[in-house]
């Protein structure tokens, strides 16, 4: 049998911190945690109440978590970021790095002096979490181009669509695709295209406001969603996006085949029924372009 004395040893032996709070968010007690590579040495912390360590938003949102736990008496899990500068009465060593959590927290079936208290332990999940940002991040982007690819610009247009047709603002769409690349590729060869769309993505980057973005959709096609910004104003900024287009890919032509770019041009407008509605307003005018003999803009 292990006895009271042990059972203390064993608490504190526990590698992830483990905290007694109660409703009211008062630090009842800290257990374990002893890592310092990955935890700071919470047992000042006992006695206080988290609205005096925290900034008031953390704070809240940690009385929510634990009012949640106490309502369901359910485990809860929850991820959430701190640093050691959020959280004054920790002690200087230990990471120094903001870290990720991942909180469990359960109700216990006691109370302490007359409140009730739960039990929630914080596991540092920071590696994980960094881990999950990059993969986030390469799912979204393009390789050749660094931009960001048609999955993220189908998730963004979702988001644009819905503020278009909740506050009515506007969103401007170019759907643009290189003009004569083909031949380009067949002549000098695919890592030529290569440098010619990763040429068209930095002209994108460097051309485009802060609010912009720019996607690419496949192959030669690229997509610049514009919020914010009317029919107007989108036609002003592809006629100046063009026109840089049509200096700077001026040096790839080959034999007497210029490398040009033609945009099609459309706004969300509140008869879309989604934002899929849109990209083909914005295919069809990219395809009124090309009839139309190539390198140039067409609304619609
Ligand atoms: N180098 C390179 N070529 C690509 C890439 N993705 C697509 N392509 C090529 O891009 C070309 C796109 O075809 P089209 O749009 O019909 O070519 P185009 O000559 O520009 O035709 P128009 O738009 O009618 O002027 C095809 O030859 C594809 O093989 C890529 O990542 N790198």
């Amino acid at each position: 049998m292990i006895n009271l004395e042990q059972m203390d040893l064993i608490l504190e032996a526990l590698p992830d911190p483990a905290f007694i709070l109660s409703h009211s968010g008062k630090y009842v007690a800290v257990f374990g945690g002893r890592d310092t590579r990955y935890y700071h040495d919470g047992t000042g912390l006992v006695g206080q109440y988290i609205s005096d360590l925290v900034k008031p938003e953390k704070a809240n949102w940690f009385l929510e978590q634990i009012a949640r736990a106490l309502e369901s008496r359910k485990l809860l899990v929850e991820e959430y970021e701190l640093s050691n500068k959020d959280v004054k009465g920790l002690a200087d060593d230990g990471p120094k790095d903001p870290i990720w959590f991942e909180g469990r927290i359960q109700a216990l079936s006691f109370l302490v002096d007359d409140e009730e208290v739960v039990l929630w332990v914080a596991s540092n999940i920071s590696e994980r979490h960094i881990l999950e940002d990059r993969l986030r991040e390469l799912s979204d982007t393009d390789q050749l181009t660094g931009l960001f690819n048609r999955r993220k610009l189908e998730h963004d247009l979702t988001l644009h669509y819905a503020s278009s047709a909740r506050y009515s603002v506007p969103t401007s769409i170019f759907m643009f695709d290189l003009d004569n690349f083909k031949k380009i590729n067949d002549t000098k060869g695919h890592h030529a295209g290569d440098e010619i769309i990763q040429a068209v993505a930095n002209i994108c980057r460097s051309a485009i406001r802060k609010t912009d973005t720019a996607y690419r959709f496949g192959g030669d096609e690229f997509v610049v969603a514009l919020p914010s910004t009317g029919r107007e104003q989108a036609m002003q900024f592809a006629k100046r996006l063009h026109d840089r287009f049509r200096k700077e890919l001026s040096r790839f032509s080959v034999e007497g085949t210029v490398v040009t770019v033609s945009i099609g041009v459309t706004i969300i407008t509140p008869e879309d029924r989604s934002y899929e509605d849109t990209l083909k307003r914005a295919d069809r005018a990219l395809y009124e372009v090309k009839s139309m003999g190539k390198d140039r803009i067409f609304s619609a």
